[in-house]
């Protein structure tokens, strides 16, 4: 275990158990939608290539960077986009694939967004879900596990940007964020 992490919270293993399940799940809910899988950057890229491994059915990928932590542990509060998608969302049926929602702004930004951009459908797979956190609501129609109020970094998610590439999931040592 890497030495910044306090505890590891999801292995190697229960994420590819969660993920399989998620992934059985939208195959059924998404047969025959030809649905357009958004991944939020930078966070959800390990979840995304793993998921969509496990949907058995047609899909098309696209990706959308949107930022709001900066360097940061706590959310700025204002969401901003860094890269738009390539593909037009109108008459969609889109699955937006996140890492974790925890203030829920990022997310309730982008599913205003493409509703406004007469998206079909919009919704939501998430493989962490912060409740406790929560500041603006966000309807979450997939989730793969409900995490407690702590920093966590692995499995694409990042203290300014490091720790992305552990794979598992873990809380972060509060003395590697804590100047005193
Ligand atoms: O619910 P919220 O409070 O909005 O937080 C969740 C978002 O914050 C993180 O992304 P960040 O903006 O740090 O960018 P990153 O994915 O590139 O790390 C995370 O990956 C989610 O996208
Ligand atoms: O707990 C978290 N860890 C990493 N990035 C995040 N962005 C929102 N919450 C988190
Ligand atoms: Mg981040």
């Amino acid at each position: 275990m890497h030495q910044d992490i306090e505890q590891v919270l999801y292995d190697q293993k229960a994420l590819t158990e969660v993920t399989k399940s998620l992934g059985a799940q939208l195959t059924v809910d998404y047969a025959g939608k030809n649905p357009l899988v958004v991944c939020v950057l930078k966070g959800a890229i390990l979840f995304m290539a793993d998921l969509v491994r496990q949907i058995d059915t047609h899909v098309e990928l696209d990706f959308m960077d949107v930022s709001s932590y900066g360097g940061a542990t706590v959310s700025s509060g204002e969401v901003k986009i860094v890269k738009d998608l390539d593909t037009s969302v109108e008459n969609r049926d889109v699955l937006i694939v996140e890492d974790i929602v925890d203030t829920g702004r990022t997310l309730n930004y982008i599913a205003d967004l493409f509703k406004y951009r007469k998206a079909k459908s919009v919704k939501i797979c998430t493989l962490l879900d912060k409740p406790e956190t929560r500041v603006v609501p966000v309807h979450v129609d997939y989730s793969g596990f409900k995490v407690p109020n702590a920093f966590l970094v692995g499995y694409g998610l990042d203290y300014a940007e490091h720790y992305r590439n552990l794979p598992y999931i873990g809380i972060l040592k509060s003395s590697v964020y804590q100047t005193k």
